[in-house]
């Protein structure tokens, strides 16, 4: 299956100088969805996990699909102000901009195996801010899965240690 293929690129979105990689022309097609789901519950399977983790909006949409499919329970990281209960957060940089991340504070127990889950990584802003929020939490990351990795924007330097796996590179 070319995945790649499935990705929709827009120049100059949502800035200038922006190549936007626009997955919703994968999520609509249902055998590239599947597949891509699928490869990387491959990856996780052996690997124990209690948790997938996915933030918002776009790490919802894999990461559910993800939980889903390997048989475990799914927990969102929010953009602020948006989760009910008593939240811990997390300031982080973008690609194109700064934000904040917020997870539910009982939404993890010491020594849960937690897989992040996103669409996309890009500078690793996004996934070190969730990871962090894990860690603070006493859980454990077992693995880091994205669809898509930008790797001239290397992210993977900021994320030294951990098990990363992607699908689609440019
Ligand atoms: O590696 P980074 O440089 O942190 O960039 C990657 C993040 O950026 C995008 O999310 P965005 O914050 O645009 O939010 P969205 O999913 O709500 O569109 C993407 O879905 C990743 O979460
Ligand atoms: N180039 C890009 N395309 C889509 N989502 C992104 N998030 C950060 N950079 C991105």
């Amino acid at each position: 299956m070319d995945l790649k293929s499935k990705i929709r690129e827009i120049e100059n979105f949502p800035k200038e100088g922006i190549s936007f990689k626009d997955i919703t022309t994968l999520l609509k097609d249902r055998n590239a969805f599947s597949y891509a789901v699928n490869k990387i519950v491959d990856d996780l399977k052996d690997k124990e996990i209690d948790y997938v983790v996915g933030p918002e909006a776009r790490g919802f949409l894999m990461g559910a699909a993800v939980a889903y499919a390997l048989g475990v329970g799914f927990i969102p990281v929010r953009k602020p102000g948006k989760l009910p209960s008593k939240t811990t957060r997390l300031d982080y940089e973008l690609e194109y901009g700064t934000d904040s991340l917020e997870i539910h504070s009982d939404a993890i127990s010491q020594g849960d195996k937690i897989a992040i889950v996103d669409d996309l990584l890009a500078t690793g802003g996004t996934v070190r801010a969730v990871a962090e929020l894990i860690e603070s939490l006493g859980g454990e990351i077992a693995a880091m899965e994205f669809l898509i990795e930008l790797e001239d924007l290397n992210g993977r330097d900021k994320l030294d240690g951990y098990h990363i796996n992607s699908l689609v590179n440019y």
